[in-house]
């Protein structure tokens, strides 16, 4: 079996239960709190400032150049292409690039970038791209499935282009060139180096749905 099957069965009811999140149903129906979205939106802005470090450790960690080239492409849509939309989405409610940037995160929003530089930076190619996989795999599912769900939710005037970038062909491919890395970096592994992995994989599948639970409820520092 491919490592990735192993992985998304592991996973399964995380992601189920996710994808029945109120804020992930609330973006496909089209009726969630705007207050909700924005603060998402800025949460999510400084978890992306983080994440796309993870890219530029997978250049480093890449034993290949073409492999050290296709992270260098994921940093710059990072950087240029996904985080744009957040930039678009802040100009339309009258918040600064500068305010953006000096969002404050939120407990469990450092507690995830924080477990995924640890592993980014002390742990082999093979785990960073295990820690950081749910969110690339998850975001490209949710917004598949919410284009399914509610055929108008891509129309919807503010979260249409939330749900077109996550599920466009052009996000999903880079989504499966990192699953079909891992499964040809992963192939006569030993099955302790799996079970690290599956670890991974599983503890940021837990912090993505914590991360839409934290952007649905506020869960800001209680001191
Ligand atoms: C929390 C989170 N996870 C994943 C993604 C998709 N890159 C994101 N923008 N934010």
């Amino acid at each position: 079996m491919k490592f990735s099957l192993r992985l998304h069965e592991k996973v399964k009811e995380i992601w189920e239960k996710t994808h029945q999140h109120p804020f992930v149903i609330g973006l496909g129906k089209g009726d969630l709190p705007v207050e909700s979205f924005i603060r998402y939106m800025k949460q999510d802005y400084v978890f992306l400032i983080d994440y796309s470090k993870l890219f530029a450790l997978g250049s480093v960690k890449a034993r290949e150049l073409d492999t050290m080239a296709v992270f260098a492409k994921l940093l710059h849509e990072t950087l240029h292409g996904e985080m744009e939309l957040h930039r678009g989405y802040a100009t339309k409610f009258g918040i600064t690039r500068q305010q953006l940037e000096e969002t404050k995160p939120y407990p469990i929003n450092l507690a995830y970038t924080r477990y995924m530089l640890n592993v980014a930076q002390n742990g082999t190619l093979e785990e960073l791209i295990s820690a950081l996989l749910p969110c690339m795999w998850s975001y490209w599912e949710i917004s598949k499935m919410l284009a399914n769900k509610y055929p108008t939710a891509s129309e919807h005037p503010l979260y249409g282009d939330w749900i077109k970038t996550y599920s466009s062909n052009e996000f999903g491919s880079l989504a499966i060139w990192l699953i079909e890395l891992l499964n040809h970096l992963t192939e006569g592994k030993p099955e302790r180096e799996l079970a690290i992995l599956e670890e991974h994989f599983l503890t940021t599948s837990r912090f993505e749905y914590m991360f839409w639970d934290m952007v649905y409820e506020g869960e800001d520092w209680p001191v």
